[in-house]
């Protein structure tokens, strides 16, 4: 069953992602970029307002890949006690893998749910996967860090997608990049652990806009009949 995480930007739309039926509420700042952060009070604060009733996960910003800030930046958020640590790899892959060398340390020591995400139009290699898992990543996600109208499925097809999917192993999947209600369907059919959006929940599909709880409630119901019907087809 794929689940879908909604991103949100304040304790208000937390609250509103988690009646709309969002299984996990993703802490992000859209004015700041793909992985815009937001402050570490707000996290904080959208955390206990959560209280345990969802997963939760927070971004650490779109950041220059260097070791110690990627670090910094983690160590900082973990304070929040949010469940997952979502990290952008924006380099180069020689520049992403020693930011994977620096945090392999800091997750083992500090036990932390540390998701990469890799940025589909920036041509990720798909090698990076393998360090992730081998450094004790929990998870690994595809988005894109340009949000101007392309979509996760402008750079990559389903084979690629699925291929990624297969490479990722035990780690925890996501998809996201400007995914639309009209993509929901072939993406759960190669089963991603889960789906991410923010433009498609927002009003008008703009993700600096504020949240819509119908259309989460709308995204979370087609989700809910998606997984029935891949279910169903694979008993069958
Ligand atoms: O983590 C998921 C993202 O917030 C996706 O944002 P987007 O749907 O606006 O590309």
């Amino acid at each position: 069953m794929s689940k879908l995480l909604v991103s949100v930007t304040s304790v208000e739309e937390a609250l509103l992602a988690m009646e709309g039926g969002a299984d996990i509420i993703d802490m992000k700042n859209p004015h700041l970029g793909a992985l815009g952060a937001l402050p570490l009070t707000v996290v904080a604060e959208a955390v206990n307002a959560i209280n345990g009733q969802r997963v939760t996960s927070a971004t650490t910003g779109d950041l220059p890949m260097q070791p110690d800030i990627i670090c910094q930046a983690v160590m900082q958020m973990a304070t929040t006690g949010v469940d997952i640590i979502k990290v952008g790899f924006f380099g180069s892959h020689a520049e992403n893998a020693s930011c994977i060398s620096a945090l392999q340390p800091l997750i083992q020591k500090n036990n932390l749910h540390v998701v990469a995400v890799l940025m589909a139009d920036m041509e990720p290699t798909l090698e990076v996967v393998e360090l992730l898992r081998q450094a004790g990543f929990f998870g690994v996600m595809l988005d894109t860090a340009r949000k101007n109208g392309q979509t996760l499925l402008s750079h990559l097809t389903i084979n690629q997608l699925q291929n990624f999917l297969y490479l990722a192993g035990d780690m925890q999947t996501g998809l996201a990049g400007s995914l639309a209600i009209e993509h929901i369907e072939q993406l759960l059919a190669i089963k991603p652990s889960y789906i991410g959006v923010r433009g498609a929940v927002c009003w008008e599909g703009s993700r600096i806009a504020k949240l819509c709880k119908n259309r989460v409630s709308a995204i979370s119901t087609l989700l809910y009949n998606c997984n029935k019907l891949v279910e169903n087809i694979e008993l069958a």
